[in-house]
């Protein structure tokens, strides 16, 4: 990854201009670019806030059953109809939360040549990407990105996400790399227990996805959105739904994400304390659940005055495993809904086919059935 540094500043400053997404530039221009305006049905305000229910995870997670049962059907009540909830009482050190903002920030702050050194590569999904102007020439979005893998390994010491740090960014970034991988790290536990819930909700057994997520890869990303000259045209991250299974999100104070239910925007106020967690296009709770669990469309605005950032945590599954319904799940509806599929199938497509949008799924399973010559 080092070695797109040297090619990059050996390129001139206009060329990075036309090139990257370089948001000191871009603030200065009267107007956003063209290649920034999403159509008007994208872009229309949120109207009201949305009640994402709040569910108190201290008690489940100190293994009392009662508050499991409440946790429980919140979450039911939230999947079956959205997809879309906020947890508190996480375990999630708030100290870490805040330290992982500082990081990104200095990140972010970084000359756009030493940003772009480590940027990503053709179908990779790690790295920085501004606008993801390298892969998109209309409806950017007005971000920049930080993404990074996160597994569980036994490498203690040159754990995972603090070899990326190394190895991209260098000594500067060696704390951001400990930090990061502590976070992730409370993530992937917090998403497994979220999986508990969820199977539980389901009715099936309490570890049924344990075996398919304890080994996943998943996504952490950092995203950086900076204030906006016309926020009324231009998207943050445009409207879709997580491709992944289950996202964790911490958003800062400034507010942006919002959530299309009962047929129209609505807001999620921040809340500093809460995690707010989505449930990942099919992959795997929808698929797996044979399609009672709704993925939820999403997006995020802009500021005309305030930047704003957001952490989120992408937990998938092992990336060659079948995600397929579980057996008695399909048995019980009666028909199975989606082919079987692996997670590298599902990448693969949306990071060299498709931009993730609110039809991913869909269209995928049309791709699959078509490429593949699969059945359902
Ligand atoms: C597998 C992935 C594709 C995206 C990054 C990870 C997890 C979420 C996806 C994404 C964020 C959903 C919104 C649209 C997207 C294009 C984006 O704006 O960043 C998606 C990511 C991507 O393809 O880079
Ligand atoms: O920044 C946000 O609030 C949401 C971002 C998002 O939806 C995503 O990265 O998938
Ligand atoms: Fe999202």
């Amino acid at each position: 990854m080092n070695s797109g540094f040297c090619m990059v500043s050996s390129l001139k400053h206009q060329e990075v201009q036309s090139r990257f997404f370089d948001p000191s530039w871009l603030q200065m221009q009267p107007h956003v670019p063209m290649s920034f305006v999403w159509p008007k049905e994208c872009v229309v305000d949120a109207n009201e806030e949305f009640q994402a229910p709040m569910v108190d995870l201290g008690g489940f997670l100190r293994g009392d059953e009662d508050a499991t049962h409440v946790a429980v059907k919140l979450i039911r009540k939230a999947c079956s109809t959205h997809g879309f909830f906020q947890v508190f009482n996480h375990g999630v050190d708030p100290l870490l939360i805040a330290q992982a903002y500082q990081q990104m920030d200095a990140f972010f702050k970084l000359p756009i040549d030493r940003k772009v050194s480590i940027r990503k590569t053709p179908g990779s999904v790690w790295g920085y990407s501004g606008a993801h102007a390298d892969r998109f020439s209309s409806k950017l979005p007005w971000k920049e990105t930080l993404s990074f893998p996160f597994h569980d390994d036994n490498n203690t010491l040159d754990p995972v996400v603090s070899t990326f740090f190394n190895s991209t960014l260098g000594q500067d970034f060696q704390q951001a790399g400990v930090v990061f991988q502590k976070y992730c790290e409370s993530m992937k536990e917090l998403g497994m227990k979220l999986l508990e819930l969820l199977a539980i909700s389901l009715g099936v057994d309490r570890l049924h996805y344990k075996e398919l997520f304890e080994d996943g890869c998943s996504v952490m990303r950092c995203n950086f959105y900076p204030s906006c000259q016309e926020p009324s045209l231009a998207l943050g991250t445009g409207p879709h739904c997580d491709p992944t299974s289950l996202t964790i999100l911490h958003q800062d104070q400034v507010g942006g994400l919002d959530v299309f239910a009962d047929n129209t925007w609505q807001t999620v106020p921040p809340r500093a304390r809460a995690l707010v967690v989505n449930i990942g296009d099919t992959f795997t709770v929808q698929a797996l659940s044979n399609g009672r669990y709704k993925s939820c469309l999403h997006r995020a605005v802009v500021n005309k005055y305030k930047e704003r950032r957001s952490l989120a945590f992408f937990l998938c599954p092992k990336e060659d495993k079948v995600v397929r319904a579980p057996e008695d799940i399909v048995r019980r509806d009666g028909t199975k809904q989606y082919p079987d599929f692996t997670w590298s199938n599902l990448l693969e497509f949306t990071q060299n086919y498709y931009r993730a949008d609110e039809a991913t799924l869909h269209n995928f399973t049309k791709w699959l059935l078509s490429s593949k010559q699969q059945t359902l």
